[in-house]
């Protein structure tokens, strides 16, 4: 047996009910196999059994009380899971799904994502099973303050820097941030995603969805191909799909569809800058249901599906797929429907969105594929472009983020494709994401010693 089918079975049967978590390591630890030859100081160091296990991880209570003044109690999670090469950085999510599995996966594939952003930021993620969709602002107030009042004593601007993610925007870091201000006394970049006024940086919020776009475009070249007029399928109405709908309508790109976890709309005429507008304005202000768009504007709603079920049942023609919505959207199925439907390009802007079984769909018919890890990765680093900015007490422009942005954004596409090339695997932006991000990682590890 090799070095990381070994990881890979040991932690199925550590932690026998990780499913996610699973998913996340086998798809990195089958890639990473042409490094085992080519770094016997990795074999020796047991740096693929390490990279598994976290730093360290925290299961807190979480009481607050509602406004029917009953107490409710959630379950809060930060797993710090590998600093060798920054301080652990990786976003917070409030879903009702969230467990010790999905905490961890998001971990691992954020220590690899964040290496390849060249930006030094190890990687951690956390969150709670706190659903904020129905609360008012006064609950998610007060169950942020609660949250916080544990997070506090393990975070810290050169420790452990959280963000957003699904359930986890502006309103939400707000509230964690001023609550750590008022009971550490300190003003200081512990989180990103900060509002503008108090230490946030410009085109933090718009940076996965753009991010996403950029590498998407980046592929697309390597084919001599232009994002301009093409079908664009994007999934998701949050923060990753809307700043993802604006970057392509500037590009020239149409965007055909978007969804939240009710429904999916179609909307042939395309969803252009007006009515991305109104998605904003309904999914981040009256925090309304999706299905809302086709009361306002003429499109297609489909109860209960997602958007990659409704592109296969109804045969609707794609050129560029960008999920932006969450784990294991997309399955075999799904993916055979993208492909026969003409998609050429798929890059993910949510975390892990395709099932292991997709991605060889997508692989095996010569799609361009773009893993989350690599082409949803502007998001954390312009995180680091945040705390560059507290550090120094600086603020810069719009276009000078915007400009480090489209920068990092295609070093990381050279990177994975310069990786792919060199451990022979040509093209492929799994292997390359997966090789380039963790070789320096490991280097690190080794060069620490056993720590
Ligand atoms: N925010 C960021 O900077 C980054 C986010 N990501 C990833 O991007 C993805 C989206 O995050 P973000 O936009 O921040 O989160 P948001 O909470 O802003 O939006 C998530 C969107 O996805 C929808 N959604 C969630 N679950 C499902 C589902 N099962 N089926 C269909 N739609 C669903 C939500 O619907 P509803 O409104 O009904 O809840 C919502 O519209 C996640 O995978 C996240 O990990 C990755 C890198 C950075
Ligand atoms: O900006 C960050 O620190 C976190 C972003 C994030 O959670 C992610 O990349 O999945």
């Amino acid at each position: 047996m090799s070095v990381t089918n070994d990881v890979v079975a040991r932690v199925r049967q550590m932690d026998p009910d990780q499913k996610e978590f699973h998913q996340a390591v086998e798809e990195v630890m089958e890639t990473l196999e042409p490094t085992v030859d080519r770094h016997p100081e990795f074999v020796k160091m047991k740096i693929y059994e390490r990279l598994v296990e976290p730093e360290r991880t925290v299961i807190f209570r979480v009481p607050w009380v509602d406004d029917r003044n009953e107490v409710q109690v959630n379950r809060g999670f930060r797993v710090q899971f590998n600093n060798a090469i920054g301080p652990f950085k990786g976003g917070l999510r409030f879903h009702p799904s969230v467990n010790l599995s999905i905490i961890k996966f998001l971990g691992f594939e954020q220590i690899l994502k964040n290496s390849l952003t060249t930006l030094a930021m190890g990687g951690g993620k956390g969150g709670s099973d706190f659903d904020p969709k129905g609360k008012s602002d006064g609950e998610v107030m007060r169950f942020c303050q609660s949250f916080m009042r544990e997070l506090f004593r393990h975070i810290g601007p050169e420790t452990d820097v959280p963000a957003g993610d699904i359930g986890v925007g502006g309103r939400e870091i707000g509230y964690l941030y001023g609550y750590y201000k008022k009971i550490r006394n300190d003003h200081t970049g512990v989180l990103t995603g900060k509002g503008i006024e108090y230490g946030g940086s410009l085109i933090r919020p718009e940076a996965t969805g753009y991010g996403t776009v950029y590498f998407a475009t980046e592929m697309l070249a390597t084919r001599g191909i232009d994002l301009k007029g093409k079908r664009v399928a994007i999934s998701g109405a949050g923060n990753v799909a809307q700043f993802a709908i604006e970057k392509v309508n500037q590009m020239g790109g149409t965007v055909i569809s978007v969804c939240d976890s009710t429904s999916t709309i179609i909307d042939e005429q395309g969803i252009d800058p007006e009515k991305c507008r109104y998605i904003m304005e309904l999914k981040n202000i009256r925090r309304g249901r999706i299905s809302e768009y086709a009361d306002t504007y003429k499109a297609a709603c489909f109860e209960g599906d997602n958007v990659w079920d409704v592109i296969r049942k109804e045969g609707i023609k794609v050129d560029v797929a960008l999920p932006c919505a969450t784990q294991n959207e997309i399955d075999e199925g799904h993916a055979q429907g993208l492909v026969n439907n003409g998609c050429i390009c798929v890059a993910e802007g949510a975390n892990m969105p395709s099932s292991p079984e997709a991605i060889r769909v997508f692989q095996a018919n010569n799609l361009l594929y773009g893993p989350g890890k690599a082409s949803n990765a502007g998001g954390v680093a312009t995180s680091g472009l945040e705390m560059s900015q507290n550090s120094s007490k600086l603020s810069w422009s719009r276009d000078e983020v915007d400009g480090k942005l489209l920068n990092i954004m295609k070093g990381i596409h050279k990177s994975c494709l310069d990786a792919a090339e060199a451990y022979g695997k040509k093209g492929d932006y799994v292997t390359g994401a997966n090789i380039a991000g963790f070789v320096k990682v490991a280097k690190t590890m080794v060069a620490y010693g056993v720590v």
